[in-house]
């Protein structure tokens, strides 16, 4: 294990004054690898705009380009980048995709290697081999994969085998662990030869929106797809090798996840923080926000911007309230942004629907409970989330946060910064996995400099 010294960890800010900021926020990571996924899955180029560029996205390219798919990324503007699907749709064998950390590559991209010309190797970092694969590898077993599992079974690193021919038919996974099972079946379901149901067969199923974007999106590239979430069934039509066909040119809406610490700050530091470009019609579980930062006691207004989306601008309250008992399943990836802001608040909360937080990037509900605690805050797991008890602000304390490699886990510990002196962030370059320079993002964010 690396140690640090206290020099080597970030020093968050505090806030000491209210906010005035407007922040620019980059694009969504699930539709950019959601769009990077279905144009290769086409048979003609597709420009991507606005584009995320982080290190999801650019493990999701380097996949790409390994299986054979020519990803140009446009000189002038790096978030603008062409994808060139390989003539015929077959994919190149042989390769090794590196899936790093990324739960959208680790189970996108087998589903692309099914249509290959030979065998793909998976492998990832080694906090990767603890995240679930077994429910998608079944799938697509099910659907005539050969699966050689080259550690422990049922986890990254293993070699995929695809059948000579995708044929659909229905296949049943329990995919409670994560929404992603799913979508990965749905994405790689348009190019069967023939129609496709995936049923859910477990007792929950967490993140629904993400598997609404899903259905969304392959709608969007012309494929037809009968969602039936209250029965856990999805049948997609299979286009065979017509595959998909996304417009010649999409544009990627602002990852309104990551715009959840930003929005946040508003309420732990006081203040207004807005964030433009604010989609009317959205997907992304982020676009429940607005709504989670009302209930805490945020005023939350949307301004119109004349031409394009409105502002989402997020003024902070008086107090900040607990949640009580709340289902976060819907949008599980926001917990942690959440979590910061509840340790400010004046009740409690639990937070359910959420045991599979304990999937992601780390055991996340065993990190919010740790580092919680860490600071003097009161914080515990439950069965299927996490609790939060009040406590007054001048009993929580600094401390050196540790983030276990998880983005999300880096932001909630800026948060907790913003109100509480003393607070040093191991490993803040961690959020690069979604946000390529959050470091310096917070700290305009706190000079009130405009990023609109
Ligand atoms: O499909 C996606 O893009 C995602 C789905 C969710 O996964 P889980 O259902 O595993 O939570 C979410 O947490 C993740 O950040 C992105
Ligand atoms: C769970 C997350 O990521 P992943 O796409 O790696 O699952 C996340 O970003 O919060």
């Amino acid at each position: 294990m690396v140690t640090m010294t206290v020099e080597e960890t970030w020093a968050a800010p505090q806030a000491d004054g209210p906010l005035e900021a407007t922040v620019t926020i980059p694009g969504s990571k699930s539709l950019s690898n959601r769009y990077l996924i279905l144009a290769a899955l086409g048979s003609r180029p597709v420009r991507l705009t606005g584009l995320l560029r982080s290190r999801d996205t650019d493990l999701m390219i380097g996949a790409l380009a390994a299986l054979g798919v020519d990803c140009r990324v446009d000189p002038n503007k790096a978030t603008n980048v062409t994808v060139i699907p390989p003539a015929g749709g077959r994919f190149r064998g042989g390769a090794r995709v590196d899936c790093g950390l990324a739960g959208t590559v680790m189970r996108f991209v087998p589903g692309l290697a099914m249509l290959a010309d030979g065998p793909t190797r998976f492998d990832g970092d080694e906090q990767a081999y603890r995240r679930p694969m077994r429910p998608l590898l079944e799938g697509l077993t099910q659907l005539g994969a050969r699966i050689e599992y080259l550690g422990q079974e049922g986890f990254l690193p293993f070699v995929l085998t695809p059948p000579d021919r995708l044929v659909g038919r229905e296949v049943t996974i329990d995919s409670s662990a994560s929404s992603q099972f799913i979508s990965g079946l749905l994405l790689l379901a348009a190019r069967a030869d023939g129609p496709t149901t995936i049923v859910h067969s477990g007792q929950h199923l967490p993140s629904l929106p993400h598997i609404a974007m899903t259905v969304e999106d392959l709608r969007q590239a012309g494929v037809r797809v009968q969602a039936n979430p209250d029965r856990c069934r999805w049948s997609v039509e299979g286009r065979g090798t017509a595959g998909t066909g996304l417009p010649d040119q999409v544009q990627v809406e602002p990852d309104l996840s990551n715009a959840a610490p930003f929005l946040g700050a508003a309420l732990i530091g006081g203040g207004q923080v807005s964030v433009p470009n604010w989609p009317d019609h959205t997907t992304q579980p982020g676009g429940l926000l607005p709504g989670y930062l009302e209930t805490i006691g945020a005023q939350v207004d949307m301004v119109p911007d004349g031409q394009g989306s409105p502002t989402c601008r997020v003024t902070g309250g008086e107090a900040i309230h607990g949640l009580g008992d709340f289902d976060l399943s819907p949008a599980g990836e926001i917990v942690p942004s959440i979590a910061a802001i509840l340790v400010f608040a004046d009740g409690p909360s639990r937070l359910h629907g959420i045991g599979h937080l304990r999937g992601h990037e780390t055991n996340r509900l065993k990190a919010l409970a740790t580092e919680i605690t860490r600071i003097g805050g009161q914080a515990r797991e439950l069965d299927d989330g996490l609790a939060i008890e009040p406590v007054p602000v001048h009993r929580l304390h600094g401390a050196v946060m540790e983030t276990y490699a998880d983005h999300r886990m880096a932001t909630f510990a800026a948060m907790i910064g913003l109100r509480i002196p003393g607070i040093r962030v191991r490993n803040i370059g961690t959020t690069a996995k979604t946000m390529p320079d959050f470091p310096g993002m917070w700290k305009r964010m706190l000079a009130g400099e405009d990023q609109g």
